[in-house]
């Protein structure tokens, strides 16, 4: 059996990737930010469209056992602190895997923590936590995972290859990770501001106009920042296809009163736009009324 997979984040997406790797005969542990209930091994639920249960081992992030498989999937907000939480057990042998949404948060990392081995990922997979406690599995989806300026897959993605599905090493993470940021500039502001499902994006034509501009004002963005992104405006339109009866995580968090990722997502693209002085004033006005929608 390879190293053990440390899970950071243990909400929806944490649990269906400790669930899944669980269920591969990879050796999983928990890393919950406070105590489970009555302190025996953490009982998880999967539920929708796929079902098990796991009893997991679990670890407080203060112990001293040093981690060198890490998978983090906290909001983006939380990930420099939820590493913060575990930094003394990290070598520079670990590997960590940062999967949340948006950019930015791999800056905050190397400023507090340089030298880390760090890898992307991005996921398509849908899961939420349910009422009764269990995480409703609710979309099927592929994951890359990558490493920027490392082309072939290293030794330690094997394992987590074969355990999650259609999940590959990406060559050009970076690509992915910026195609992704644009998908989420896109679709998850608008689809918050005007309450609706993503579908709603490509069917009102004044909405898919906003669409086309801000697809527009990324790709300029990226460009000045050295990644060109062919086809972008296609490729957003197509997951909107794809995921036209979502409701995005950024409406769900607005629906809910939560705080959303948005400072990761609009809120990144428009402080690389600020430093290599290219206008972006759509994904301004979009970072600032989401942020208005969730002022305290
Ligand atoms: N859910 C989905 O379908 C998808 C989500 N994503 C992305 O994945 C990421 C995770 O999303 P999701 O699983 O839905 O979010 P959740 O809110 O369900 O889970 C986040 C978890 O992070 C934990 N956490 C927060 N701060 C810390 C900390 N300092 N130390 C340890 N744990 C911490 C939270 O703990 P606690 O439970 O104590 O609050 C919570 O369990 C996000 O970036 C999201 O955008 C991407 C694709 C799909
Ligand atoms: C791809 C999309 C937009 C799916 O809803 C998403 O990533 C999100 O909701 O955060």
């Amino acid at each position: 059996m390879s190293l053990p997979w440390y899970i950071l984040g243990c909400g929806a997406m944490g649990s269906l990737h400790a669930a899944q790797l669980d269920r591969a005969g990879e050796s999983v542990i928990m890393l919950p930010r406070s105590t489970p209930p009555g302190g025996g091994p953490l009982q998880l639920e999967i539920c929708g469209l796929s079902t098990s249960r796991h009893a997991l081992p679990w670890q407080a992030p203060e112990a001293s056992a040093p981690i060198d498989r890490l998978l983090v999937l906290t909001k983006a907000y939380d990930v420099a602190a939820a590493i913060g939480s575990v930094a003394r057990r990290l070598t520079p042998q670990s590997q960590v895997v940062l999967m949340a949404n948006g950019m930015g948060y791999a800056e905050e990392i190397a400023a507090r923590l340089p030298g880390l081995s760090l890898a992307f990922g991005t996921s398509t997979q849908g899961a939420h936590r349910t009422v009764d406690g269990k995480v409703h599995h609710a979309g099927l989806g592929s994951t890359r995972v990558g490493m920027p300026g490392v082309i072939d897959a290293p030794a330690w993605f094997s394992p987590l290859g074969q355990a999650l599905p259609d999940c590959e090493w990406e060559a050009d993470i970076s690509m992915a990770l910026w195609q992704k940021l644009a998908v989420n500039c896109a679709i998850n502001p608008l689809t918050s501001l005007h309450n609706c499902r993503n579908g709603e994006l490509a069917r009102d034509p004044h909405l898919a106009q906003k669409v086309r501009d801000v697809c527009g004002e990324i790709a300029e963005v990226a460009e000045a920042a050295g990644q060109v992104l062919p086809d972008l405006e296609s490729r957003v339109f197509s997951v909107i296809d794809a995921t036209a009866d979502n409701r995005s995580s950024m409406l769900q968090d607005v629906s809910r009163g939560q705080r959303t990722e948005i400072d990761y997502i609009n809120g990144y693209l428009v402080r690389q736009a600020r430093q290599l002085a290219v206008p972006a004033p759509l994904n301004e006005a979009l970072w600032h009324a989401v942020r208005d929608l969730t002022a305290p």
